[in-house]
C-alpha cells in the first residue's frame, strides 16, 4: 500500500568525502502529479536524482518508490522509472532508430512502440542519421523519448527543455501531461522556472544540500507570505477616493495579503465598481527568490 504516494523521501542525507551534498532532505511526490525540484549550481539536484535512480546509495535516510522502500540498487530493478541526464550522450555512431530500439530491446518494448515514438518526436526524417549529426535539441528530443519508451510510473528529468526551441519544449510538457494522465510521477530539476511553472502541482527548494521549502504551489505561497497583485484599467480613477486604497498601492497596482484578497475584491466591485480585475498570483521565480532571500539573510545573521 502506498497511500498513492509514488515517491517518499525522508531525511536523505549524503556526503562526498567530507562535503555534505545533501542534509536531511525529505518530500513527498503523489502519483499523476509533477515537482520541480530547484536550487543554485551545486545545490544537490542531481545528487538526490541520481539517488533515486539507486546511482548513489545515500549515507542515510528512507526513500520509498510505489510502495517499495529501497534500500539497495536491486529493488529498483522492476520498477519502471524513465530518467533524461542533463548532458544526453549515446553512442553517436548509431542511428536515431538504432539508439532507441536498442533500448526498447532492453527493457521489453515494442518495435511499433519505437517507430510511433520517433513519428511523434519528429524525429522521422532523421531516424537513419548517426546521432553524431543531431543539433543538441534532436538529440534532446531522441533522449526524452528513451525516458518515455517504458511508459514509466517515475520519470526524472533533469534539464529537460535546455537547447529546445520554444515550440519543442511545449511540446514536451504537453507530453508530460499525457502522461500525468495515466498516472505518471514526474520529477523536474530545472532553471527555468518561468517555463515550468504552469507544468507544476509541488516544488522542493534545495540550497547547499538543505531543503529550504517543499509543497504544493499554493501551501508555497501561503508560507512565503508574499502579496497578491490586483490590476484594472479604472484603478487610477478610485484610488484618490479611498485612504485603504492609497495603502495597497505602488506602480499601477494593488498589493494586497493573500488573506485580505477576497475582500479587497469585494470592496473594490461593491463600493467602487470596479469590475475589470486582473489577479496575480506569486510567480515561481518569486518563490523561488523569496526562499532563497530567507536563507541567505539567516546565514548572514548567524555569523
Ligand atoms: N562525485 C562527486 N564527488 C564529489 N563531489 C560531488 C560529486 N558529485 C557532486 N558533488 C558535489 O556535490 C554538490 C551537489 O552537486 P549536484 O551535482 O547534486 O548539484 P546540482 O544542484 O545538480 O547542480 P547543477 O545545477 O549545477 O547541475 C556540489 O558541490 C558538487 O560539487
Amino acid at each position: 500500500m502506498n497511500n498513492g504516494l509514488a515517491v517518499t523521501g525522508r531525511n536523505i542525507r549524503h556526503e562526498f568525502g567530507h562535503f555534505l551534498a545533501l542534509d536531511d532532505v525529505s518530500f513527498d511526490l503523489p502519483q499523476g502529479q509533477t515537482m520541480a525540484l530547484l536550487g543554485h549550481n551545486g545545490a544537490g539536484k542531481s545528487t538526490l536524482i541520481k539517488i533515486l535512480l539507486g546511482l548513489i546509495t545515500p549515507l542515510s535516510g528512507e526513500i520509498n518508490i510505489l510502495g517499495r522502500t529501497v534500500s539497495q540498487h536491486g529493488a529498483r530493478a522492476d520498477l519502471r522509472i524513465g530518467y533524461l541526464p542533463e548532458n544526453v550522450s549515446f553512442y553517436d555512431k548509431l542511428t536515431g532508430e538504432e539508439i532507441l530500439t536498442y533500448f526498447a530491446e532492453l527493457k521489453g518494448v515494442s518495435a511499433s512502440k519505437v517507430s510511433k515514438l520517433i513519428e511523434e518526436f519528429g524525429l522521422g526524417y532523421a531516424k537513419d542519421r548517426q546521432l553524431k549529426t543531431y543539433s543538441k535539441g534532436m538529440a534532446q528530443r531522441l533522449g526524452f523519448a528513451q525516458a518515455i519508451l517504458c511508459e514509466p510510473e517515475l520519470l526524472l528529468l533533469d534539464e529537460p527543455t535546455v537547447g529546445l526551441d520554444p515550440s519543442a519544449s511545449q511540446f514536451l510538457y504537453t507530453k508530460i501531461d499525457e502522461l500525468k494522465q495515466q498516472g505518471t510521477a514526474v520529477i523536474v530539476c530545472t532553471h527555468e522556472l518561468s517555463l515550468i511553472e504552469n507544468n507544476i502541482d509541488h516544488a522542493l527548494i534545495l540550497a547547499r544540500g538543505k531543503s529550504l521549502a517543499f509543497g504544493n504551489m499554493s501551501l508555497l505561497r501561503q508560507q512565503s507570505k508574499l502579496k497578491v497583485k490586483i490590476t484594472s484599467p479604472t484603478l487610477s480613477q478610485v484610488i484618490s477616493q479611498s485612504e485603504r486604497l492609497k495603502r495597497l498601492y505602488r506602480n499601477e497596482a494593488l498589493y494586497v495579503d493573500r488573506d485580505e484578497k477576497a475582500d479587497l475584491l469585494r470592496y473594490l466591485t461593491s463600493q467602487h465598481g470596479v469590475f475589470d480585475l486582473s489577479i496575480l498570483e506569486p510567480g515561481l521565480a518569486e518563490i523561488y527568490r523569496y526562499y532563497n532571500d530567507q536563507t541567505s539573510e539567516s546565514l548572514s545573521l548567524s555569523k
